[in-house]
């Protein structure tokens, strides 16, 4: 495999009258983590669906992990790309005890059960449920949890693979300010984890991009504003392009903070 994990030229979904996303080219690269920012609407769901093999384009060309959509098989490629969204979360059921919830996604990889593998999926899974700091909710059902929990074990499932590429649809939404916060600086650990797969995070608020994300992705109107390395591109005028608004921008020490001016 070369070094790209995601490949877009010309990309562009539409259904019926509406165009999702138009003109998109877009690269991410194996040691790389991207922010994909953009107001409701803008179409950021949409290109994380295209990323997970979840869609196809009507127009353009997709490669994720040197498949091309539309000529591979998605049901091989789907393994291989860790997802993390609220739809992943709704799947769920709602008795199921968390470290199941991690561990079963294995399983599906695997396809078939053996006792050696057992062991060494569950020590996986207990290992994953440390990191993301939830190793006490192991015994719980998934219904019992609060939002902020539920997200870190989708994404303690989404890593029980080892995926070779992460996304994230808006893990930080509907978290409380701690919630959000351990969530951030929990994204942040992973994303300077060398060992850990190139990710692209989606969100409306440049407070949660996790500190060790490298580059950024601003949608607007199905349409790309600007990408490239987060420093360059996170600028107050392309903020105002994309959200549509005067806004200013702060940086403290890594993170971002914008309000509207005035
Ligand atoms: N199947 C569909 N048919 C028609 N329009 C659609 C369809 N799916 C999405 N859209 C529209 O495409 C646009 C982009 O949707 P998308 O979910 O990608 O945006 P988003 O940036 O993720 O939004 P949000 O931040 O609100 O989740 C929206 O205006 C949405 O209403």
């Amino acid at each position: 495999m070369d070094d790209q994990v995601i490949r877009m030229g010309g990309v562009s979904v539409r259904r019926g009258e509406n165009l999702l996303v138009g003109g998109v080219d877009w690269s991410v690269e194996l040691d790389e983590r991207w922010v994909v920012l953009g107001p409701n609407g803008a179409g950021k769901t949409t290109l994380l669906k295209l990323a997970g093999a979840e869609m196809h384009p009507t127009t353009g060309t997709v490669e994720i992990l040197d498949e091309q959509l539309g000529r591979t098989n998605v049901f091989e490629l789907r393994p291989r790309i860790g997802l993390c969204s609220a739809a992943v979360a709704a799947r769920v059921p709602g008795d199921e005890l968390v470290r199941d919830v991690v561990v079963s996604a294995g399983y599906a990889v695997l396809g078939r059960w053996r006792e050696e593998y057992d062991r060494m999926d569950t020590d996986r899974a207990a290992e994953l449920l440390d990191t993301l700091g939830i190793a006490h909710l192991a015994d719980r059902a998934f219904a019992t949890l609060s939002e902020g929990e539920r997200k870190r074990t989708i994404i303690a499932r989404a890593l029980m693979t080892d995926p070779e590429l992460l996304l994230l649809d808006e893990p930080a939404a509907g978290l409380d300010l701690g919630g959000r916060e351990d969530l951030v600086a929990r994204l942040s650990g992973l994303a300077m984890d060398p060992d850990a797969p190139a990710m692209t995070l989606v969100t409306h608020h440049v407070e949660e991009i996790p500190p060790g994300f490298t580059h950024a992705l601003l949608l607007a109107d199905g349409g790309v504003v600007a990408q490239g390395l987060l420093d360059d591109v996170l600028t107050e005028d392309n903020l105002a392009k994309t959200f549509g608004q005067d806004l200013e921008l702060q940086r403290s020490g890594d993170r971002y903070f914008a309000r509207r001016r005035g």
